[in-house]
């Protein structure tokens, strides 16, 4: 092989050695990098390069020469078009395997860490039919059919789906029956190229065990034509249907819902169990989409703190303080802080419908909020979106040195330059690293470390595990 085929369109045998972070099979060919979605460590394959760069190069599997042992067929009949999993074809342990390697490659290539104490990779409840949230894109087909679906792998084309594999199996009847009304309404797509017509997604959201459904629909603009009607045909054809809402999005974006929720028929949220709380989730809040295994890492983070009872907890990016009120139960007094109106107000709600009174909630950016404490807390839980902490957020923490700092990521390479900066000068010291799969079938991984500082940090097997006076 010689450089001359290190150009678009060739091919080129490939032996898969890795996972990228992105999902991606890694091999080499000529001392250069070559990413193969759809491959898996121990595939030899001939691929055909896509896009070229000096150093790397992204393929296109053309053929399997060898299969790896832990490839397998995917359960989904669209996973090697649909852009929503990554990883269908590959056996569930061995994701887990990945995921684990995921989270220490990048605590030591992005952190600078040197073995990083990170844990086997809490499983999650099941593989496929774990998702609490569905929210597909809407469109048209070039015979004017309604489609919903996911976008193709590297672009915004649409692959219609009338069932997700991954998606709790009760929401799925939805997904079909709903776009028939939607073509039969007659409703005007949203075009995003051209920015026109109304209806850009649907989303459905179940509580997984009250089995409360809600339906909504996210428009450009309000007026989609006897709109409340169909509300209330849906609320009567679902019984498990608790709401129906509208939510309003007109900017040219690719986020997801807008700043307007307005409730067509029914209630506007539905009712979950959590960590032995009742909550109320609205569609347009923050709630993490497998809640079996956020519970399961929300049980590490009680055991690792051991908190006794007299800590001042910060809860920061707190949503409908889903984390929030369960820890505000250990201690004193938790304080959540959150950016999106609407979550905070229904966090107060929460913990007024829970009982619980040592908790507060402010509404703002925690890079402006977290600056301004008085009071150094005890506990500062970070979980960020997947941009991780604003700069101002860890350098608000370098100052005021909480002694105990818990940071939940669902983005590692995020989570470990935020990491980097807090164990700087050997400030924060990482005990433990727990990763946990919110999101089998895709590469995404879901982290929680813990780190405490540093001078305390000294023999800090008792700082963990006995009481500390409250500081
Ligand atoms: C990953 S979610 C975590 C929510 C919550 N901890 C949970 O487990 O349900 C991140 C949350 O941070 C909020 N958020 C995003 N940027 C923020 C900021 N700059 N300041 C405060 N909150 C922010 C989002 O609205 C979202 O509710």
């Amino acid at each position: 092989m010689t450089k001359t085929i290190w150009q678009q369109g060739e091919l080129i045998e490939v032996a898969i050695a890795d996972l990228s972070d992105t999902g991606d099979g890694v091999g080499r060919f000529d001392q250069r990098v070559v990413f193969v979605p759809d491959t898996v460590p121990g595939d030899r394959a001939i691929v055909r390069l896509v896009h070229v760069k000096p150093k790397y190069a992204h393929g296109r599997l053309q053929q399997l020469l060898q299969s790896s042992p832990h490839r397998l067929r995917p359960s989904c009949i669209v996973a090697d078009k649909c852009g929503g999993c990554q990883w269908q074809h590959i056996s569930y342990e061995y994701q887990l395997t990945a995921k684990q390697n995921q989270v220490i490659q990048a605590l030591e290539r992005i952190g600078g860490f040197v073995a990083p104490p990170v844990n086997p990779v809490l499983t999650a409840i099941s593989p496929l039919g774990y998702r609490n949230k569905a929210t597909y894109p809407l469109g048209i087909s070039t015979t004017g059919q309604v489609q919903a679906g996911y976008y193709q792998k590297g672009s915004h084309q649409l692959i219609n789906l009338n069932q997700c594999p991954v998606q709790d199996p009760r929401l799925n009847p939805l997904l079909a029956e709903v776009k028939q009304d939607i073509q039969k309404r007659d409703w005007s797509i949203y075009d995003e190229q051209h920015h026109q017509g109304i209806l850009r997604h649907l989303s459905l959201r179940i509580g997984r065990r009250t089995g409360e459904m809600l339906l909504t629909l996210i428009v450009k603009d309000w007026n989609l034509p006897k709109v409340e009607n169909q509300a209330q045909e849906w609320l009567q054809r679902y019984p498990q249907l608790v709401g129906v809402s509208l939510n309003r999005n007109s900017d040219r974006t690719n986020a997801i819902f807008g700043s307007e929720t307005r409730c067509l028929a029914g209630v506007p949220y539905l009712r979950e169990k959590f960590a032995g709380l009742e909550f109320q989730v609205r569609p347009d809040t923050f709630f993490q989409v497998c809640t079996e295994t956020a519970e399961a890492l929300l049980q590490v983070i009680q055991s690792e703190l051991n908190l006794q009872g007299h800590e001042l907890l910060v809860d920061a990016y707190c949503g409908i303080g889903t984390l929030t009120l369960p820890l505000a139960k250990q201690v004193r007094q938790a304080t959540g802080l959150e950016l999106q109106p609407q979550a905070v107000e229904q966090a107060i709600l929460n913990a007024q419908h829970n009982g619980i009174n040592n908790v507060k909630f402010q509404a703002g950016a925690v890079e402006k909020l977290l600056p301004k404490m008085g009071t150094i807390p005890d506990v500062v839980l970070l979980d960020p979106p997947r941009k991780g902490c604003d700069r101002a957020v860890i350098e608000s923490l370098m100052q005021s040195k909480p002694p105990r700092i818990v940071y939940v990521s669902c983005k590692v390479a995020t989570l470990a330059r935020d990491l980097k900066l807090l164990c700087q000068d050997g400030l924060y010291t990482i005990t433990c690293i727990q990763p946990a799969d919110f999101f089998p079938q895709t590469a995404h991984v879901e982290v929680a470390a813990f780190l405490v500082l540093s001078q305390l940090g000294k023999g800090h097997e008792s700082f963990q595990k006995t009481e500390i006076s409250n500081l």
